[in-house]
């Protein structure tokens, strides 16, 4: 069995004047996790967090058995964030050959990543005149590059058609079957069930933590909305971490 590919013990995080992580605890193991829970609650800071792009006020956050930011996580960690991060002005191919050169990875690389979005069709286009589905891929062939063991995906699908928000489903199992861990956050609870394992939060806690079916189990709901509505009247906010 192996390890987890994240462990976060006792994790607090200050921004401005909030305890925004007020000493969370979570583990990530391989295939498709997500990371479910209400705008604000935390989710971008706690990625932010395991990408090594947060300064941390205590606790300890070990990724591939590394501490999180450390240098040889750099090409083993993709990070696709809200924000777009290719350029607009260039084509897709000339993006992902761009950040192969940063990234210090074979070219040959890019058009593995290009080619693993689905995107070859689409290669010698300028990025601003794909769709924001497209778009999006583009973003996630970028950080493909360096084939990384841990995605992280901030709310990659928000904003989409459902059946581009099936299909980038179906793209994140694909990489989870090919090996790597794939950490995906959502604040629209019907994504739940296309997760092998989930992290339900709220202010900053984890209220709950398992497959679809086990969370479903556990509090005798019918749907993952319900699950966490019934997790947040019977856990009053502020009290313990679930186990
Ligand atoms: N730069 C910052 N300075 C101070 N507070 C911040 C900063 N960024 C975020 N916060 C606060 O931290 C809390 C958690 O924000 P975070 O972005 O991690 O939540 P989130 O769950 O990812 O939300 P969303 O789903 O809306 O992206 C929020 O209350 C937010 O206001």
């Amino acid at each position: 069995m192996m390890k987890n590919v994240v462990e976060v013990r006792d994790l607090v995080v200050v921004r401005g004047s909030r305890e925004v992580l007020p000493g969370i605890s979570l583990d990530v193991p391989a295939g498709v996790t997500g990371l479910l829970g209400p705008s604000g609650c935390g989710k971008t800071t706690l990625m932010r967090c395991l990408v090594g792009a947060q300064q941390v006020r205590s606790g300890t956050v070990e990724v591939l058995g590394e501490p999180a930011g450390s240098a040889p996580l750099r090409t083993r960690i993709g990070y696709v964030t809200q924000a777009a991060s290719v350029y607009d002005d260039l084509t897709v191919a000339e993006n992902l050959r761009f950040f192969a050169r940063v990234l210090g990875v074979e070219p040959a690389q890019a058009d593995e990543a290009i080619a693993s979005v689905d995107l070859a069709s689409h290669r010698d286009q300028v990025v601003a005149r794909l769709s924001g589905g497209q778009r999006s891929r583009v973003s996630l062939a970028v950080a493909l590059l360096g084939k990384p063991d841990l995605l992280v995906l901030d709310e990659p699908t928000v904003g989409l058609d459902p059946v581009l928000r099936r299909d980038l489903w179906e793209l994140f199992h694909r990489i989870a079957d090919a090996g790597a861990a794939v950490l995906v956050s959502s604040h629209v609870m019907d994504e739940a069930e296309r997760c092998h394992r989930l992290l339900l939060m709220r202010e900053g806690r984890i209220i709950a933590d398992g497959s679809p079916d086990e969370i479903r189990e556990r509090t005798g709901a019918t749907d993952i909305e319900q699950a966490f509505l019934h997790l947040v009247e019977t856990q009053p906010s502020g009290e313990g971490d679930a186990a």
